[in-house]
């Protein structure tokens, strides 16, 4: 191991990021906060002020991924689609099998130039997380509490609210509902037994009514579907700790896109066109299984610079301080500020610890 990958995998590194992270995050929200009179006044120039306040959060993460990590993500893909991607709004419906599949797909938003509006029909619990939650209020994410009775008014009045965004975004749907376990994906063939559809063997049963109600939403307002199929070289399973202890992964991506007007109005048949596509997303997995790699050639969009930008400059904006405010602790030898530094450090390690770790999704329904 060379040093500078042994320096990614030290502590006080992740530290360093988490501080860095957590602390602009905050300053982001509150300048969310401040842009909230302005929604009265004009609400365009409020959304617009929003996107790219999350392109300053959500892009720290990418930056993490491509320039820490140094982890690669291709894309495979019709050439002839290739040049609407961030062009048009889209439905982007993904595998959820991993626990940085997001992050891909924030990769690929940002390396299209959709990053900071990008949004996903995310599980209600998620609104409440600090900095990542608190973001996601502004910039009009749509949260469902997956109980039907409940969700299908609000799911549908907040896809309603998107219809006059000023800027392109994708809109993701993970399908499947919760991520890919073994026990899950056993549940879920039962229920695809007792329904008579076709068995899957790489991915869960797809929930249909989020996407049935998706697409009658975004009609008129989101021109496709990207059918989006994710997987990694080497069968991985890579983890936010992975990326953050410096590890390179190589992350594939299939995208087909599919205009909307060729997805079925009535419900029962777009829930049977729904099942069909992810009997053909689980062929896609199969071949990638087999040869390693999707159909289609390979059009990869390459990383930018700005992710890298806006990293450096959060940091040297919040690493300053913190660098005066322990030579003053050194210098004043206090026993209170030296307790009072142990105990953040201690709740920071700890902070990063449940975000990084993966246990994001254990937490309460
Ligand atoms: C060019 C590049 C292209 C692409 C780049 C890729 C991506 C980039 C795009 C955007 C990025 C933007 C942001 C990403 C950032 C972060 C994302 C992070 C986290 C979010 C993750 C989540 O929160 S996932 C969880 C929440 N989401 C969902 O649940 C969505 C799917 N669910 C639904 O659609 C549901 O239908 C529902 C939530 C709307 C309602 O749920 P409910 O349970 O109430 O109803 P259902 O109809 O689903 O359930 C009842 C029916 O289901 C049957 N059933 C029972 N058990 C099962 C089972 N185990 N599996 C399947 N089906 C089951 C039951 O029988 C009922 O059937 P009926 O026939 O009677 O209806
Ligand atoms: C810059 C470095 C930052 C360091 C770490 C910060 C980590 C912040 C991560 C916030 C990302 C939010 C996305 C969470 C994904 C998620 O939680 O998906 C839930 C689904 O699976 C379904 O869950 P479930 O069905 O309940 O198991």
């Amino acid at each position: 191991m060379g040093l500078l990958q042994l320096l990614k995998t030290q502590f006080l590194c992740h530290l360093i990021i988490c501080y860095v992270f957590v602390l602009s995050g905050l300053i982001v929200n509150v300048l969310q906060l401040c842009t909230l009179p302005l929604w009265f006044v004009n609400k365009q120039l409020a959304r617009r002020i929003n996107v790219r306040l999350c392109y300053c959060i959500s892009s720290q993460m990418v930056a993490v991924l491509e320039w820490w990590s140094g982890s690669e993500c291709t894309l495979y893909t019709d050439p002839k689609s290739y040049p609407l991607y961030g062009k048009e709004n889209a439905i982007v419906v993904l595998n959820h099998s991993f626990e940085i599949d997001f992050l891909c797909g924030w990769t690929f938003c940002e390396r299209f130039g959709v990053l900071g509006s990008s949004k996903v029909l995310a599980k209600k619990e998620l609104a409440y997380v600090p900095v990542i939650g608190w973001m996601w209020y502004f910039l009009e994410i749509v949260f469902c509490k997956r109980k039907w009775e409940e969700d299908r008014r609000t799911v549908a009045q907040d896809l309603q609210n998107l219809k006059d965004y000023p800027e392109k975004f994708w809109f993701l749907l993970y399908c499947e509902g919760t991520r890919f376990t073994p026990k899950k994906h056993q549940i879920s063939m039962k229920v695809a037994e007792t329904k008579g559809l076709a068995k899957l063997k790489y991915h869960l049963l797809p929930r249909t009514k989020g996407f049935w109600v998706t697409v009658q939403n975004l009609r008129g307002s989101a021109a496709a579907v990207y059918d989006s199929t994710l997987n990694f070289r080497n069968n991985e399973t890579p983890t936010l700790l992975g990326i953050l202890n410096g590890k390179k992964y190589h992350a594939d991506l299939y995208v087909r896109r599919i205009p909307l007007e060729s997805i079925p109005e009535d419900e029962a048949e777009c829930a049977a066109w729904l099942h069909k596509l992810y009997q053909e997303k689980d062929s896609f997995q199969e071949q990638y299984a087999q040869t390693g790699h999707y159909p289609g050639p390979i059009m990869s969009p390459s990383r930018r610079p700005w992710t890298l930008i806006n990293w450096l400059f959060w940091s040297c904006l919040l690493l300053y301080p913190l660098g005066l405010l322990l030579a003053q602790l050194i210098s004043s030898g206090s026993m209170l500020t030296i307790l009072a530094s142990v105990a953040f450090c201690s709740a920071a390690d700890l902070t990063s610890q449940i975000l990084s770790g993966g246990s994001l999704d254990d937490w309460p329904d």
